[in-house]
């Protein structure tokens, strides 16, 4: 993020009279415009060489991010700022007076005669422009669309110089403009403009406005299609078991010939084809998934039998006694038993769990028709956010928690995302990471900046910048009181957005009553959640709003329903609330007549979570 550029005006008649600078006040004017957020120092100074190199050096070592010099860049005598720069800077930058120079030159010769220098110092980018309004016009309309990303891959601020890169990548070479202006911070509104929903009327919006997604088909492999919503029925080609199959290691037999001796015809292991068909008083030794002989009915196990002779050698067995009568079909699996002929194996709209996976694996299906997922962007918002990997934290700043936390949630959940790193709270920089996101996502999910501070832009940089339509920007919940849902037509294509709070425990609910409601939804699931009753295992004070608080599950040991447990403090940024969290309890806002539930009160849990009892 540019935090604060200077504008050095460098000219003898300018210092001696203010009034004459033109081209100071206008590069002002430009970076203001490009960097709305940023400090802005402007000085005008002499043409004088060290001069010229103390205040640029002050700057730097005020940790500037940019400065723009206007003025002594011609071949008068006077005219020392290329040389004055040249000598603090510690890197140059040549291609950005070769970029000026070039697109000058197509407007006048005379911009064969500007000297000007672009280099770096320290933390600092310092470029020379020539002196006089039209010029620097032209130069800084050059220059403007690398400034940004320049300045972010000097200061190393990853996650910026990503965005950037991502706009460019996918066609948003240029900043785009807010429309939003954030310069009259007294006038900003002190009441929500929001009206609050029930949360019963925001699912509603969700399920309507997501009902309204436009199916689209892939075929996967079945490797690939885990979580997968099957989009046609699928059929048994063939019966399972194929052939009549032993369960059992033992003999195959006739059920005619009774208890009794019978003499052993031939050993069969499964993948063993049989040859010879059995005649009455005879016998096949036999192993579990084995087809059985012709004229077998019956497979008596080992257990049931005894040896009564066998060649010298102990080699094979000639004769075996079976203890107990068999009865027909006994230890057989019939052809189709497990699967009939043309059996439907999964129905179209199920979802694809292992056991199915495994059923069409076993009935010869390589690849399958699902519903397309939609795709899913993942953008955080705020100027106090840092990239977790980033070792230092600067002052007053947090690590980002929501991208990992969100990506690994939806996961969960079977939807993959894409990460669209951070958005500085500046309107300029949310409309470039914004359209970022929406160039390659269905749904964006972005979280902070949803409430009622200065910097919290994400719903006026919406409604403003991209026309959304917010179908709901407050919701009686806790946490997630700031829930934004919207659409937007972007690049001919709807597209949904679900502006979270930027508080991790809010975030974290919000994904999955929300977004993972809006992608079941899309891909023709029930959208709610599956419910359990379950008994207090303490008391809890209500909040007045209705609250969905993390908790686990515990089961009582005897006939008694689920008892719930809090996971500790449920603030909305105490994260560790929702580790290990397999429900949420749906607390009821407190009223004046039940302010707390007392232990054992029956609460309605919200099975959102993987329900671990194993450790109980
Ligand atoms: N005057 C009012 N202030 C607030 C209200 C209100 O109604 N009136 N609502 C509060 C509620 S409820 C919530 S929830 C939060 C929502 O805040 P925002 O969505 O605007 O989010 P931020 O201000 O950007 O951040 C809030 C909080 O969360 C931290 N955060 C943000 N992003 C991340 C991230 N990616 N990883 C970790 N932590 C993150 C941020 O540092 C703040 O501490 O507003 C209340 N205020
Ligand atoms: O809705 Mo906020 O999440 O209470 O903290
Ligand atoms: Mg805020």
């Amino acid at each position: 993020m540019v935090k604060a550029v200077a504008v050095i005006t460098v000219s003898d008649s300018c210092f001696k009279d203010n009034s004459k600078d033109t081209s100071g006040p206008a590069l002002a004017e430009f970076v203001k415009k490009l960097f709305p957020e940023a400090n802005l120092h402007t000085i005008i100074i002499p043409d004088e060489k060290e001069i010229i190199e103390r205040e640029l050096k002050y700057f730097c070592e005020s940790n500037l991010d940019l400065i723009l010099t206007t003025g002594g860049t011609g071949f008068s005598s006077r005219d020392v700022t290329p040389e004055a720069t040249k000598a603090i800077i510690h890197k140059e930058v040549p291609a950005i007076t070769v970029a000026i120079t070039i697109e000058s030159l197509k407007k006048t010769p005379m911009a064969m005669l500007s000297r000007s220098v672009a280099g770096i110092r320290d933390k600092t980018l310092i470029i020379n422009f020539p002196g006089s309004k039209k010029a620097v016009t032209e130069c800084f309309e050059i220059v403007k669309p690398v400034l940004p990303h320049a300045v972010a891959l000097i200061a190393d601020e990853m996650s910026e110089v990503r965005t950037i890169h991502d706009s460019m990548q996918f066609g948003h070479v240029c900043p785009h403009y807010s429309s939003v202006d954030v310069s009259k911070v007294a006038l900003r509104p002190r009441e929500s403009p929001y009206p609050m929903l029930e949360m019963a009327e925001a699912w509603k919006i969700v399920d309507d406005v997501m009902g309204k997604w436009t199916e689209r088909l892939e075929i996967v492999t079945l490797d690939e299609g885990l979580g997968k919503v099957v989009a046609q029925t699928l059929c048994a080609k063939e019966p399972m078991p194929p052939f009549p199959a032993s369960v059992k290691d033992g003999y195959a037999c006739l059920s005619s010939d009774g208890a009794g001796v019978r003499h052993v015809r031939a050993a069969i292991t499964a993948g063993d084809a049989p040859t010879v068909p059995l005649s009455m008083g005879e016998c096949v030794r036999i192993n579990t998934g084995a087809a059985l002989p012709a004229g077998a009915d019956c497979v008596v196990q080992v257990e049931d039998t005894k040896l009564v002779s066998a060649t010298e050698d102990g080699q094979t067995e000639l004769q075996v006694e079976i203890l107990k009568a068999p009865q027909p079909e006994q230890d057989v699996r019939p052809v189709g038993f497990d699967i009939p002929m043309g059996a439907t194996l999964v129905d179209k709209g199920e979802t694809l769990d292992a056991a199915k996976i495994g059923v069409l694996a076993g009935a010869g299906y390589q690849s399958i028709t699902v519903r397309v997922n939609p795709k899913v962007a993942l953008l955080s918002t705020g100027n106090e956010l840092q990239e977790p990997s980033e070792t230092k934290l600067r002052p007053a700043h947090i690590r980002d928690s929501n991208r990992a936390m969100l990506k690994a949630l939806l996961r969960e959940h079977g939807y993959e995302s894409i990460d669209c790193g951070i958005a500085r709270d500046s309107p300029t920089q949310l409309v470039a990471s914004i359209s970022a996101a929406l160039a390659q996502a269905d749904v964006l999910v972005c979280t902070g900046g949803v409430s009622m501070g200065e910097k919290d832009l994400l719903k006026p940089v919406l409604i403003n910048d991209f026309g959304a339509k917010l179908h709901f920007g407050r919701v009686r919940m806790k946490p997630g009181k700031p829930s934004t849902f919207a659409t937007c037509e972007f690049e001919g294509r709807t597209k949904f957005i679900f502006a979270l709070p930027g508080n991790p425990v809010s975030a974290y609910v919000c994904c999955l009553l929300f977004v993972v409601r809006a992608l079941r939804v899309c891909t023709g699931r029930r959208g709610a959640w599956p419910a359990l009753r379950t008994r207090l295992a303490h008391a809890v004070t209500l909040d007045p709003r209705p609250e969905y608080a993390r908790a686990e599950i515990r089961l009582p040991g005897n006939d008694e329903l689920p008892t719930a447990q809090l996971l500790g403090n449920q603030c909305s940024s105490r994260l560790m609330s929702a580790c290990g969290a397999s429900v949420l309890l749906e607390l009821p806002g407190a009223t004046e007549s039940v302010p707390r539930l007392p232990a054992g009160s029956l609460v309605s849990a919200l099975i959102t979570g993987r329900l671990d009892l194993s450790a109980q």
